[in-house]
């Protein structure tokens, strides 16, 4: 089990529905990343996530699984299953739904050890994550700020997850997340396929999350963003 997840600062998002090469996954598990994390909104399914499971175990990187639904959720195999709920949403599926409708179904099969609930504040209209839970993004930094401080002070989320999956984001609502969080790992991820980007999130979220940049730019730009913030 890994005990040590709040002190990542890089940490690399594989999507199961990708296709990624044995030479690629090499490169990813020897670019200095502390974790590898397999999720994606769209097309994820119990054995895509086996098969990616399948290329990049046994490489002793932490393994973490983000299931954007309970099929997903497995145990077997992995070091912790990060479970989101969205914050910005009306849609309570999103915040409590597909939790209670995996638990009646799980007959005791949790492993709550490996457990790890995050707060997720969407805000890229236009990803996957964005469409399929209708997150409110539109919102102002403070309305973010405040979120954050809902998640961590009242909630109590361990992690609070500033996403703009597929684009790059306001450093200033970044930075106003950080000032309201006090408890939580502050998560940033969208857009950062430079050292430049992934410096400028890394000063105000704790950790920085690389996806799309893995699969679009190659093993250079992943290293330059670890070397930003190691
Ligand atoms: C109760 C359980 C076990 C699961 C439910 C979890 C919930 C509520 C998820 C809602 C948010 C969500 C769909 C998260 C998935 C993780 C995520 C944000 C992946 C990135 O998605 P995109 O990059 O937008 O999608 P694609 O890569 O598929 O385009
Ligand atoms: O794919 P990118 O845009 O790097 O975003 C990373 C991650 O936050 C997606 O859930
Ligand atoms: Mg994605």
């Amino acid at each position: 089990m890994q005990q040590n997840w709040k002190e990542w600062v890089h940490v690399t998002k594989l999507d199961p529905d990708k296709t990624i090469s044995p030479q690629a996954v090499e490169d990813v598990v020897t670019s200095g990343t502390d974790a590898l994390m397999l999720s994606g909104t769209l097309n994820v399914t119990p054995e895509n996530m086996r098969d990616l499971l399948d290329m990049v175990a046994a490489h002793g990187l932490p393994l973490v699984v983000e299931p954007a639904g309970p099929e997903c959720a497995i145990f077997d195999g992995i070091d912790l299953l990060f479970v989101p709920s969205v914050m910005n949403t009306d849609d309570a599926r999103w915040i409590v739904g597909k939790h209670q409708a995996w638990l009646r179904r799980s007959n005791g099969s949790i492993h709550w050890e490996k457990v790890v609930p995050e707060a997720y504040i969407v805000l890229n209209p236009a990803s996957a994550v964005g469409r399929v839970t209708g997150a409110h993004c539109e919102i102002s930094a403070s309305d973010v700020a405040a979120y954050a401080s809902v998640a961590d002070r009242y909630f109590r989320f361990p992690i609070v997850y500033i996403e703009y999956s597929g684009t790059y984001g306001d450093p200033a609502v970044v930075r106003a997340a950080a000032e309201a969080v006090e408890n939580a790992v502050l998560y940033y991820g969208g857009g950062i396929n430079s050292a430049e980007r992934a410096a400028e999130m890394g000063r105000y979220a704790d950790t920085i999350v690389v996806g799309n940049a893995v699969y679009d730019n190659g093993t250079d730009v992943l290293r330059a963003t670890v070397r930003a913030v190691q």
